[in-house]
């Protein structure tokens, strides 16, 4: 039986009582927490870095996911490595040698995974299935949360999901950008197994309602 899990962005959350929204989060059912970064030069906005992990860090007991919407991406890993990521994911296009950001990655103790925008192949995977603990599937552009789901993401999910059965190792599935209670079993059923969901858990009152929810759509899968 799939294991699914739920990873909330902080990237919705209010900045201004992050330790508070992520222990809520996580009283509400959350398994990962998921943390974007971005560098206003990959991508067209700006967030937070290693030093907001380190902070956020001893709120939750859960894996941190950092996201690395950034270029270059090898200079900032071993901050987040010591920052307290669990997991630690970018884009094949950001590195300039993507086995070796790989490996610094799993060097530092941490799992690797690569994200794929929504025109980016997943051929950037043939050498270095073996390195990678997770794949991220964009179903929006990068940048920016509360953008409509791509559909055309759910047959990428398809086609990673039969390079990992393939493969034969245990690499996590995740997609992330417009995820909603609605569309969470089709992202399911495709093959994803975690799910990022930003304006959908941070935009509602009720945290645990949402998650909830969305549980409830994932065992009907
Ligand atoms: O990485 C990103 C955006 O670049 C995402 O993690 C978004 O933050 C997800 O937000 P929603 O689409 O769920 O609101």
């Amino acid at each position: 039986m799939t294991t699914f899990r739920i990873a909330p962005s902080i990237l919705s959350a209010d900045f201004a009582r992050l330790g508070e929204e992520v222990r809520n989060v996580v009283a509400a059912g959350a398994d990962i927490i998921h943390f974007d970064v971005m560098d206003n030069h990959y991508v067209p906005n700006l967030t937070v870095g290693p030093l907001v992990c380190q902070a956020i860090r001893p709120h939750v007991q859960v894996p941190i996911d950092v996201h690395l919407m950034v270029k270059p991406v090898d200079r900032i890993i071993p901050d987040f490595a010591k920052a307290g990521a669990n997991i630690i994911t970018f884009h094949p296009e950001a590195s300039d040698h993507i086995d070796r950001s790989l490996q610094l990655i799993r060097d530092h103790g941490c799992k690797a995974g690569l994200v794929f925008n929504p025109a980016t192949p997943l051929s950037y995977l043939e050498h270095v299935m073996d390195k990678v603990d997770m794949i991220l599937i964009m179903s929006v552009n990068p940048g920016f949360g509360g953008q409509s789901f791509i559909p055309q993401a759910l047959k990428k999910i398809e086609q990673a999901r039969r390079l990992i059965d393939e493969s034969g190792r245990d690499i996590m599935l995740e997609v992330d950008g417009g995820i909603k209670v609605e569309n969470i079993a089709a992202a399911a059923k495709a093959g994803a197994d975690t799910f990022v969901a930003g304006s959908a858990i941070f935009g509602q009152p009720d945290y645990k309602a949402v998650i909830d929810a969305m549980r409830t759509q994932l065992a009907a899968v």
